[in-house]
C-alpha cells in the first residue's frame, strides 16, 4: 500500500495537539521530523494515498490554526503534502524509531527490532504504537515516565488515564506496580494498548477499556498518571481525588508552561499537596498526593 507524507509546521507549544489531530483524523503515526526552534517545529505523518487529501489539507490547516482558541499558540500551522513513492509506512516507520534509552531503567523497543539490553536491571519495553499516541519519545511521555521511577516503590495499584499506547502502563509494571487500570477515550488507542500489553506478555491483572477520564470509575487506587493536554488534566483533577487512597499519589503530565501555574493551583485546590515539578523543554509534569491519614 502506497502512503503519502504530510509535513506540518507548528509551534512545541501546540505539537502534543497537533499530534492528537492528525491521529484523530487517520494519520498512521508521527513523529517530530525537524525542531529547528520552539515556534518551528516540523511534524512528519503519513497518511494512505487514497486518501482525499486535498481536502484533509486545508481541514487540518482549520483545525491547527483553531488551537489559538483552546490558548495554543499554532505558529505557522503550515500542511504540506510531499510524495513518497512507492514507500510503505513500516519502512517509513523504521527509519525515525529506534531502541531508545529513556531513563535509568526504561528503554523502549519498537516491536520490529532485536535489542540486547546493556544492564541486567533495564527494562525493555516492546511497543508498537500502531495509530495511538506514544513512542515514548515525547518529552510529555519522558516526564511521565521519569515520574513514574521516582515514586514507584512496588505492589501499588494504578489507573492510566489516555493510556494511548499502553507505556506508561506498561513501564508501571516493569517498575513493579500490580494490579492497572488502562483508560483512553479512543476506541484506536485501547487497541494499540492491548496489542502492546501482549507484546510485553502482561494480560495478567490488567483492565483496559474505553472511558472518558474517570467518570463512573468507582475503585481507589494508589497510582494514578494521565499525561493529557492541561484542558482536559483540570476536569480530571476533582475525579482523582475521590479514586486516590489517602497517601495516593498522581502524575499528570501533558502540561506546556503557560499552564503549569494553573494546574498547580486546581491541584490544591482540590487539596493536593504539590511534591515535585519536572521539566523538559516547553513541558511540565506534576507530581502530587492525597494527604495520608497520619498526615499534618
Ligand atoms: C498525549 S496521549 C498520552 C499517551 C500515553 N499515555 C503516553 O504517555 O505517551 C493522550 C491520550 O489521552 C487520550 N485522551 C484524550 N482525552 C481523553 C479523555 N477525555 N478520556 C480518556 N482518554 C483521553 C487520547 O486518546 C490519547 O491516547
Amino acid at each position: 500500500m502506497d502512503w503519502i507524507k504530510l509535513a506540518i509546521t507548528t509551534t512545541n507549544e501546540a505539537s502534543e495537539a497537533v499530534i492528537n489531530l492528525l491521529l484523530e483524523n487517520g494519520a498512521g503515526g508521527v513523529q517530530i521530523e525537524d525542531e529547528q526552534d520552539l515556534d518551528n517545529i516540523v511534524l512528519a505523518t503519513y497518511f494512505q494515498a487514497d486518501s482525499p487529501l486535498n481536502e484533509l489539507t486545508s481541514e487540518l490547516e482549520q483545525k491547527i490554526k483553531d488551537l489559538s482558541r483552546f490558548g495554543l499558540e499554532p505558529g505557522q500551522a503550515k500542511v504540506e503534502l510531499a510524495t513518497l513513492d512507492d514507500a510503505n509506512w513500516i519502512d517509513v516507520w523504521k527509519k525515525y524509531y529506534h531502541p531508545v534509552r529513556l531513563t535509568r531503567y526504561l528503554t523502549i523497543v519498537p516491536s520490529w527490532e532485536g535489542y540486547t539490553p546493556v544492564d541486567q536491571d533495564e527494562k525493555v519495553i516492546v511497543l508498537d504504537p500502531g495509530r495511538a499516541f506514544g513512542t515514548g519519545t515525547h518529552p510529555t511521555t519522558r516526564l511521565a515516565l521519569q515520574a513514574l521511577e521516582t515514586v514507584i516503590r512496588g505492589g501499588e495499584t494504578l489507573i492510566d488515564v489516555g493510556t494511548g499506547s499502553g507505556v506508561l502502563s506498561i513501564a508501571a509494571r516493569y517498575l513493579g506496580v500490580g494490579p492497572i487500570f488502562a483508560y483512553d477515550v479512543d476506541e484506536v488507542a485501547v487497541s494499540a494498548a492491548k496489542e502492546n500489553f501482549e507484546l510485553n506478555q502482561m494480560t495478567k491483572d490488567i483492565v483496559l477499556a474505553p472511558n472518558d477520564l474517570l467518570s463512573g470509575i468507582d475503585q481507589k487506587v494508589d497510582l494514578i498518571t494521565a499525561n493529557i493536554l492541561a484542558e482536559i488534566i483540570e476536569p480530571l483533577i476533582p475525579q482523582a481525588v475521590t479514586c486516590l487512597r489517602p497517601g495516593g499519589i498522581f502524575i499528570t503530565s501533558g502540561i506546556i508552561k503557560d499552564k503549569k501555574d494553573q494546574i498547580v493551583t486546581k491541584l490544591t485546590a482540590h487539596g493536593f499537596v504539590v511534591d515535585q515539578i519536572l521539566n523538559m523543554k516547553d513541558w511540565y509534569a506534576v507530581i502530587s498526593h492525597v494527604p495520608g491519614e497520619d498526615e499534618d
